[in-house]
């Protein structure tokens, strides 16, 4: 089930397909590079859109041509959800278009 807890094991076996992402205390996380910090900043829109696509949402954080997230889901305790590897999975797919690495 999706607001099911994994465990550590399964994270990081799953890490394996989201290079970049890291398991930071209890939350999936990944801070990306931009060319510029108006990419940054579209990178975060597109981001909201999948966000509010999705009904999940990661603490987003925008720096000087940085981007930064951080998810767990909150019925879960705040642990790790396959809605969290969901999330991240789709961020990638887009990520990359944005000139992020
Ligand atoms: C009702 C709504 O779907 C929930 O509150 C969603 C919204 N966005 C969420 N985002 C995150 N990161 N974790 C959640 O558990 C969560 N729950």
């Amino acid at each position: 089930m999706a607001d099911e807890p994994l465990s550590q094991e399964q994270i990081e076996a799953r890490l394996g397909d989201l290079p970049g992402w890291e398991l930071e205390g209890s939350r999936l996380a990944r801070g990306y590079r931009l060319p510029s910090h108006f990419a940054a900043a579209a990178l975060t829109v597109h981001i909201a859109q999948i966000q509010e696509e999705l009904g999940h949402h990661s603490d987003l954080t925008l720096g000087y041509n940085t981007v930064g997230l951080s998810v767990s889901t909150h019925s879960a305790g705040g642990a790790v959800t396959e809605k969290d590897l969901t999330l991240a999975t789709r961020v990638e797919a887009i990520a990359s278009a944005h000139g992020a690495h």
